[in-house]
């Protein structure tokens, strides 16, 4: 037997003790689970019966109330423990099925021996209790698998940095408890074993990459000194599973202090969210907190306007070239996500400070109680130096008071009597009673008489005064939206403002004519709207969240400033992990070439950290080849030595045989047994119209993805480019490639992003002459056919 046969024995050998070993745990506690979930049960049932209630007497009552209280806290810690048992349950099953992927063997300096060092997704404790079988791909030690080929190596620990030497470096595919295959490794991590997971089929879900996890994308899970993190990553390079995996290391590392909902994942689209949903649990985690930029923004602002969303801009940027206002819409929106329209808009508050802030009159049944210029008065008496929204709380206070007495005023009015009189019966009671209660009853029943008047009209204007109270706490009276409008109504505020700098005066007449008819029906475009919040928080106060300790954007290549200095105040006590990739910035504002600068300058250069990704994983060699010749640096991208068949284009005559062609395709594509294959459109629009002409072509299991689509469940979809960003399929096709369809520079990174998607196969049709970003990519690294 060659000691390469022996040793796959002698680790399966070891698999089957480990198995025998969870499985003993495993039993116990399904005892341990049923057990308590009776006893739960059984409290439950008999909770009532076994605390003395006596209400009667005081000392009683007490005893009465310790007793219930010792119940409950007896029945919370049996639901705590069966939780934590349940979770167990589920961690050790999964360790059943593969109890771990990796072994390192590391001699500490000074020591004669190594330790053999198995690697799973959580720990398991020798039955002696100071041994591990399998130690937490998170521990300290782990991180040596990672960042080390066999040789010199060390890992940090709390106590210090421990040095050694790894003597042998293994991996593992375990299934279902049989070793499926075995490597010894020289490098960080092999080929071998990426190859074989790259190689596999894509999921309607995204998966854990914990076996394979690179040194550049362990830097990143492990980090732990910078305020802010930004991630540079090339497409398919893993930033989204780095991210993931990084979660559920600081829920590891932190563990007793963080807990999941003090994390918070901002995505591109629900659908996004849902395909990233299954890593965490997957690795026995919770998941993190899920959100859109979208729908914080519709959570502000919604009560006013309908808020624009970023798809329905990016349909109108990449469909309308031919309304006549398009080219001042572009300048606009390249103008309203500029770090210079969010300095101006500072400015505009501080000026506010001394003058032209809009205040909104309160009113009551038709007339005037308060006027806005009332408001604007006791606004402007207060003290210059005080911050806004504490002269806005000061006038608040003003406005409650003057309410008091307005309201005083307002019983004697004839609405009240007339009220009074359709009040119901047990409104009259209730007066009755109050009175009773507070003995203002006296022989005298002419005063009584007055006095259930005076009750009973003081209950009308207060029921009514109420709303008018409830919106001047909420800061209702500041007219954000008029002095929103202001910056394109008046051109001297304008003028004043921006010292005629930046503004895009060529288009300005025409943005400013846009924006205020958008308001005038209520639309917030989805340039405005975080300005518009923006400047709405500096004049009422800022709301912030304090409880979540770190934040991940990703994607985060399509934030503007704005957006980003949002998101740092929001979370001033968050870590902030940003990653993006500046070749796929799909959004209009992306002409703004800062990059990550706007988010950089939020913090001080000690704090932030910027790590770059460049290999790519997603794609087959060749695919990469060809989609690196669309982008400039491209050549920078390695990529994962993975084979495959060349990227095809093709020619259509017409959308009837653009649409027989792909038919044709994906039917040979199903016959191979491909499960997740993407149609890409350039819009929804386009997306709509090739969906229908393939159902017409005759496949009839296509879905069409549209922005509100909530989970991505696999199959054929026919689906538009910025919805496909984030995701991948095993498969992709263009599917008009064409020049008449991506000709624009803009539409360069679009196109990019859209060919990225691919992992195995990519074809590109095109109805006519082909784009010129594919025209511009070398020959060799494509097929025509
Ligand atoms: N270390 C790794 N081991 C195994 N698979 C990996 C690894 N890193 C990345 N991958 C795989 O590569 C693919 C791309 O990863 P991911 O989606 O995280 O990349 P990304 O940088 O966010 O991509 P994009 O910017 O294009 O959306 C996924 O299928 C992921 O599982």
């Amino acid at each position: 037997m060659g000691t390469a046969e022996q040793d796959w024995q002698e680790e399966q050998q070891r698999v089957d003790r480990v198995i025998a070993e969870i499985d003993h745990r495993l039993s116990n506690l399904q005892t341990q689970v049923l057990d308590t979930k009776e006893e739960i049960v059984d409290i439950r049932k008999n909770f009532w019966d076994d605390v003395t209630v006596n209400f009667e007497d005081a000392a009683e009552s007490a005893e009465s109330h310790a007793s219930l209280k010792q119940q409950a806290e007896v029945l919370q810690e049996r639901e705590r423990t069966y939780r934590q048992a349940e979770k167990q349950l589920k961690t050790l099953t999964k360790l059943r099925q593969s109890p771990y992927f990796g072994r390192i063997d590391f001699t500490e300096k000074g020591d004669s021996s190594s330790e053999p060092i198995y690697l799973g997704i959580a720990s398991l404790l020798h039955p002696n209790g100071e041994e591990y079988l399998v130690y937490d791909w998170r521990a300290p030690v782990s991180s040596l698998y990672y960042d080390y080929p066999p040789g010199p190596a060390h890992y940090e620990t709390p106590m210090g940095t421990i040095q050694g030497t790894m003597d042998i470096k293994r991996q593992f595919i375990i299934r279902d408890g049989v070793i499926r295959s075995l490597f010894d490794t020289g490098v960080t991590i092999g080929d071998e074993l990426l190859q074989e997971v790259l190689g596999k089929q894509a999921d309607s879900q995204m998966k854990t990459i914990v076996a394979t996890i690179q040194q550049e994308q362990n830097q990143i899970i492990r980090n732990e000194r910078s305020r802010l993190l930004i991630v540079q990553g090339a497409a398919g390079s893993g930033k989204t599973s780095a991210a993931l995996q990084r979660v559920a290391y600081l829920l590891y590392r932190y563990r007793g202090t963080l807990r999941s909902e003090q994390i918070i994942l901002f995505s591109p689209n629900p659908m996004f969210n849902s395909y990233v949903s299954t890593v965490l649990p997957e690795l026995g985690e919770d998941n993190m907190q899920q959100t859109t930029f979208q729908q914080y923004l519709e959570s502000k602002l919604s009560r006013t306007f309908r808020v624009e969303d970023p798809f329905e801009q990016m349909e109108y940027t990449l469909n309308e070239e031919e309304d006549p206002s398009f080219d001042s819409r572009l300048a606009g929106i390249r103008y309203k996500t500029s770090v210079h329209y969010m300095q101006l808009i500072q400015h505009y508050a501080d000026q506010l400070k001394q003058r032209g802030m809009k205040f909104k009159a309160i009113g009551f049944r038709g007339r005037e109680l308060i006027s806005a210029e009332a408001i604007a008065e006791q606004f402007y008496a207060l003290d210059p130096s005080m911050s806004i929204p504490n002269r806005m709380k000061l006038v608040a206070e003003f406005l409650l008071r003057e309410l008091t007495k307005l309201a005083k005023q307002e019983k004697k009015k004839r609405w009240v009597e007339e009220a009074i009189e359709l009040l119901d019966k047990e409104d009259y009671i209730d007066v009755y009673h109050r009175l009773r209660e507070k003995e203002q009853f006296t022989s005298n029943s002419f005063d009584d008489f007055d006095r259930e008047r005076d009750l009973l009209a003081t209950m009308v204007v207060q029921e009514k005064f109420k709303k008018l109270r409830r919106r001047v706490k909420l800061l209702r009276f500041i007219d954000v939206p008029a002095m929103y409008r202001q910056l394109f109504t008046d051109a001297e505020w304008m003028d004043r403002l921006d010292g005629h700098t930046s503004l895009p005066h060529a288009e300005w007449e025409q943005i400013c004519a846009q924006t205020i008819t958008a308001m005038d029906q209520e639309v917030l475009p989805y340039e405005d709207a975080t300005p518009y919040l923006y400047l709405q928080e500096l004049l009422e106060g800022f709301q912030v969240n304090t409880s979540i300790r770190h934040v991940f954007i990703d994607e985060a290549q399509d934030y503007s400033p704005f957006q980003f200095a949002f998101l740092k105040r929001l979370f001033p006590f968050a870590k902030i992990t940003a990653l993006g990739d500046l070749n796929q910035t799909i959004y209009a504002h992306a002409a703004d070439h800062s990059g990550f600068q706007p988010l950089i300058d939020l913090f001080e250069p000690e704090h932030t950290e910027t790590i770059a990704l460049k290999r790519s994983y997603r794609s087959t060699r060749p695919i990469v080849e060809f989609t690196q010749g669309m982008i400039a640096g491209g050549e920078q991208i390695e990529p994962f030595n993975r084979d495959g068949a060349k990227p095809t284009l093709s020619y259509a005559k017409s959308k009837t045989d653009l649409a027989e062609q792909i038919t044709a395709q994906v039917t040979a594509w199903q016959a191979e047994g491909l499960q997740n294959i993407a149609i890409i459109g350039k819009t929804s629009a386009e997306c709509h119209e090739a969906y229908e002409t393939l159902l017409a072509a005759g496949d009839h299991s296509l879905r069409l993805i549209n922005k509100g689509t909530a989970s991505f469940e696999g199959g054929t979809v026919v689906i538009p480019s910025y919805l496909a960003k984030g995701m991948e399929f095993d498969a992709v096709i263009l599917y008009n490639a064409s020049a008449n369809q991506y000709r624009h520079e803009r539409e360069r990174k679009l196109f990019y992003t859209a060919c990225t998607r691919a992992m195995h196969k990519l074809h590109l049709y095109s109805l006519g002459e082909v784009s010129p970003f594919v025209a511009q990519v070398d020959t060799s690294t494509y097929q025509t056919i």
